[in-house]
């Protein structure tokens, strides 16, 4: 998968050197450039924002630049990246959008300060590739960086060889449409607080089934909106009945 991120503030993804992306990156699972959008600028201070028509606070970041940053990324020649435009009005992040785009050939990501990216910018890209404006979540951020770094770290840990060990795909939270079990490891009795009993019982049917139903409880305490997506069918007999 090849990622392009363009930004203002290039720096931020300096930790996207590290771990189990920045392995991804060396062996070439993951080819990520990031770039400045302030070298697609040409005048000397480097202008990559002006005052928002129709007054309101803040500023509008420039279609200039960023016009010719995706044109230079995403050249007329080439097919088409998907276009990713973090932003409080986006789409939801879901874990199935991050499967979907995981299986994207070329990313590209468009980070917007400010008030945000002048509409054109996205309107016009959309006449020559797939845009989407996608948000993490309910509250507001400064820009749209972080947002790259959590839908990047989401994405790139579904490659193929990039986790070690691909299992835990299928058991972690969200995966299976429940949250995940609580986790225990040694010792067996800490501070005197003990490991449930099933799980050093050695019975993989019984583990399996406790796991399931601490999942369910914990689910349906913390996000009973994910129970009503559920396939009844799904659920086993004595699930039913707890
Ligand atoms: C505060 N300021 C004036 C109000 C509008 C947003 C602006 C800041 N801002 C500029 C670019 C940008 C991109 C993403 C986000 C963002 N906030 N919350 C999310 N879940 C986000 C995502 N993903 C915020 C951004």
């Amino acid at each position: 998968m090849r990622v392009d991120i363009v930004s203002i503030f290039p720096e931020y993804f300096a930790p996207l050197d590290l771990s189990l992306i920045g392995r991804a990156r060396a062996n070439g699972t993951l080819r990520l450039a990031v770039h400045d959008l302030r070298g697609w600028t040409h005048d000397v201070h480097r202008t990559v924002d002006d005052t928002p028509y129709g007054g309101g606070p803040g500023m509008v970041m420039r279609p200039e630049p960023w016009g010719e940053a995706l044109d230079a990324l995403a050249p007329a020649e080439l097919t088409p990246p998907r276009l990713l435009v973090p932003s409080p009005a986006g789409v939801p992040f879901t874990q199935a959008m991050a499967h979907e785009l995981a299986a994207e050939p070329h990313l590209l990501f468009a980070c917007g300060r400010y008030e945000g990216i002048d509409q054109r910018v996205l309107d016009h890209a959309a006449t020559r590739m797939p845009v989407t404006e996608v948000s993490l979540g309910d509250y507001v951020l400064f820009g749209g960086e972080v947002a790259v770094l959590v839908i990047l770290e989401a994405v790139t840990r579904l490659l193929p060889g990039v986790l070690g060990n691909a299992g835990s795909l299928t058991e972690e939270s969200h995966a299976h449409g429940l949250l995940e079990a609580p986790m225990y490891t040694k010792p067996a009795t800490w501070r005197g607080l003990p490991v449930p009993e099933v799980l050093r019982s050695g019975d993989h049917g019984r583990i399996a089934r406790w796991r399931r139903d601490e999942a369910l409880v914990r689910t349906g305490r913390r996000r009973p909106d994910m129970l009503t997506g559920l396939d009844p069918q799904s659920l086993d007999k004595r699930d039913v009945a707890a």
